[in-house]
């Protein structure tokens, strides 16, 4: 990960967050999917954004990384307007994601889903070679994949191949890393695992976004959490503040109780 410098409040040198948004309003015809929504991650955190199906968590993904065009507002990457850039420009910024539904060559290997992804970014000279292989042992390791590097990604769980797509997203050197219900089809040992490799990649100065349905795992690993329901933001703050927000509550009443 490149670095950049920080403050004690996690925000890069310059006071900017990673990643922000500002307005965006997302409308499909007469339906607005996100409405004026306004969040930020900020270098050296996980921040959640969570809500109940349908929310617009993952339109307001897909505006950030450039998949879906806001109808209004600005995505800004450290203090950069990219909302009118392409998402392969994006990543080239620092941003990755993983997706909801897995997105893996699930024919091949677990160490050839991250060298394929490491070939992408890098160049082929015999040096990056080098370096690639390398930091594909790193991130096997760093992700607790080293056990299953020589096998199909059909034939590891699918708890497991959550984490193979995220270590496939790490091999881009981000900054920013967008998590699509990550923890989705892990058992309770893997997210265990998870949320500690989170906080890990978190202390060595990744800004995380967390998009996730399992709110214990959100309410231990995210030191700020922004809340969608019915596309509008109706909470942000720590998991303390969200948890007793009252709006929050009533948004989640019938769907599944707040951590
Ligand atoms: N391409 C599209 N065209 C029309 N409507 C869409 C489109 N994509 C999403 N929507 C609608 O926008 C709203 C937000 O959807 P979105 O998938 O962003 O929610 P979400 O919070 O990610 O939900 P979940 O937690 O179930 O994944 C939903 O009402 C959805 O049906």
């Amino acid at each position: 990960m490149p670095s950049i410098e920080s403050t004690s409040s996690g925000e890069s040198s310059t006071g900017t967050p990673l990643l922000e948004t500002r307005g965006i309003t997302v409308r499909f015809g007469g339906h607005t999917a996100v409405k004026e929504a306004s969040i930020a991650v900020e270098r050296g955190t996980v921040t959640g954004l969570i809500g109940p199906n349908g929310a617009g968590k993952t339109t307001l993904f897909n505006t950030v990384t450039g998949l879906q065009k806001p109808s209004e507002g600005k995505v800004f990457i450290d203090g950069v307007d990219v909302t009118s850039k392409a998402p392969y420009k994006r990543a080239r910024m620092g941003l990755a994601r993983t997706f909801q539904r897995l997105e893996l060559f699930l024919s091949l290997s677990v160490r050839d889903n991250l060298r394929v992804a490491g070939d992408i970014h890098r160049t082929g000279s015999r040096r990056h070679r080098k370096d690639l292989e390398a930091e594909t042992d790193r991130l096997l390791e760093l992700t607790g994949l080293a056990d299953v590097a020589g096998k199909d990604v059909s034939d590891i769980p699918t708890g497991r191949a959550r984490v193979v797509e995220v270590a496939r997203a790490l091999m881009t050197d981000p900054r920013v890393l967008l998590l699509d219900e990550p923890a989705s089809g892990q058992t309770e040992k893997e997210t265990e695992d998870f949320a500690d490799l989170l906080v890990r990649l978190a202390a060595d100065g990744l800004g995380i976004c967390l998009v996730e349905h399992d709110l214990p795992l959100v309410m231990k690993v995210c030191s700020q959490i922004h809340v969608l329901d019915y596309g509008a933001l109706i909470a942000s703050g720590t998991p303390e503040h969200v948890r007793n927000d009252p709006a929050v509550i009533a948004a989640y009443i019938g769907t599944e109780a707040v951590a």
